[in-house]
């Protein structure tokens, strides 16, 4: 089971730069959240903050109910055993094959012997679909596997929260198909807090149960994906759609005389570029693969939704009514296949 995170009044500088400041929310138990934000709003640095590899200048990180910008060095040693960190480029140490990236926690952290590190890194290797690999070095591989063998090395602890920062980014669209379902099947199997940072809009729509969003040093928004992608916020709206026109710009901030230029652009009926996509419409998430236990998370977040319901507005309400009843739909469905595969198969003679 995962444990909760939760950050309240968070600041952090580097020198005279402000990265962000008072940003508060908490990662569910066990849920998965995703993590959106401009380039270099401060997403990667906020993970960093959350493991205790950046201090920030205030604010407080409760992590199984233990302040990590206050706790010893020991007591952080002990809490980073819980969590699994798949950083952007991997991380992989370049001289050592998969097999001994993956391994290294273990030989690290724990006094297991070796043949049971054997065990618990081929279990991995085989869960991200590297089997075959693993004497290899990381320059002999694709991007993507990686990728893969970073999530590997950060699933070997157990851990019950996982961090990705942009488990995406390199990949062609199917091998982040397979990178997101991987995901969802481990947050199904052991229902672990997840945080995803990622710019890709086809992830944010389907993958987590939650969104948050920086933007101009600050949390826009944080909570149940639901709110964000129904949300009328200009910012949100333009990151969804990736459009040039709106308060986004190429340098974070954008002057007046450029968005006054932009909105007459869009007036006379020039495109901004971005995709038509209506993102209120709120598409299923990615469900765990059959065979998989049912998502503990899902049936959480829907509870708590259905709480909120009525404090949203009006247009995320119905559209938040009209994805559970798909949702409910789809499991009726998919009940009946299943009964009807039961019916049709003969009962074995005696
Ligand atoms: N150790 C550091 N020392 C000084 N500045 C840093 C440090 N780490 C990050 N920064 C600065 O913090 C800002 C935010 O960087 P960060 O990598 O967190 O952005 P990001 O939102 O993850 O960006 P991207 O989406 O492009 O990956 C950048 O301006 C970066 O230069």
């Amino acid at each position: 089971m995962g444990v909760e995170v939760s950050v309240s009044g968070l600041t952090k500088s580097f020198g005279s730069q402000n990265i962000w400041r008072d940003v508060s929310l908490t990662l569910p138990t066990g849920e998965v959240s995703a993590l959106l934000g401009p380039s270099g709003t401060g997403k990667s640095v906020f993970l960093k903050t959350l493991i205790g590899l950046l201090h920030p200048e205030q604010g407080s990180v409760v992590v199984d109910g233990t302040d990590i910008t206050q706790c010893s060095a020991k007591e952080l040693y002990e809490i980073r055993k819980l969590f699994g960190v798949l950083f952007q480029d991997g991380a992989l140490f370049g001289s050592m094959s998969l097999y001994d990236n993956i391994a290294f926690p273990l030989r690290e952290h724990t006094r297991k012997k070796e043949s049971e590190v054997r065990s618990i890194v081929m279990e991995k290797v085989e869960m991200v679909g590297l089997l075959g690999a693993e004497e290899k070095l990381p320059g002999e591989i694709s991007g993507g596997m990686r990728k893969r063998a970073g999530l590997a090395r950060a699933l070997v602890l157990d851990p019950q929260i996982i961090l990705c920062d942009e488990p995406d980014s390199g990949l062609d669209p199917v091998r982040t198909a397979y990178i997101s379902q991987l995901l969802i099947d481990i947050n199904a199997t052991i229902d672990a807090t997840i945080l995803v940072v990622t710019h890709n809009i086809n992830i944010a729509r389907t993958i987590p149960d939650n969104i948050g969003m920086l933007f101009r040093k600050e949390l826009v928004m944080f909570g149940p994906r639901e709110v964000l992608l129904t949300s009328e916020q200009p910012v949100v709206k333009q990151f969804l759609a990736g459009d040039r026109f709106g308060p986004i710009g190429m340098s974070e901030e954008k002057d007046s005389a450029v968005a006054a230029a932009e909105a007459a652009m869009a007036a006379a009926g020039i495109s901004g570029g971005g995709t038509k996509d209506d993102f209120t419409e709120i598409i299923a998430q990615v469900q765990p693969n059959p065979g998989m236990p049912v998502r503990q998370a899902a049936i959480r977040h829907r509870r708590n939704v259905v709480e909120m319901l009525h404090t949203l507005p009006r247009n995320a309400q119905e559209a938040i009514r009209a994805s559970m009843a798909a949702e409910d739909a789809r499991a009726a469905e998919e009940r009946a296949a299943a009964a009807s595969v039961i019916d049709t198969v003969p009962i074995p003679v005696a």
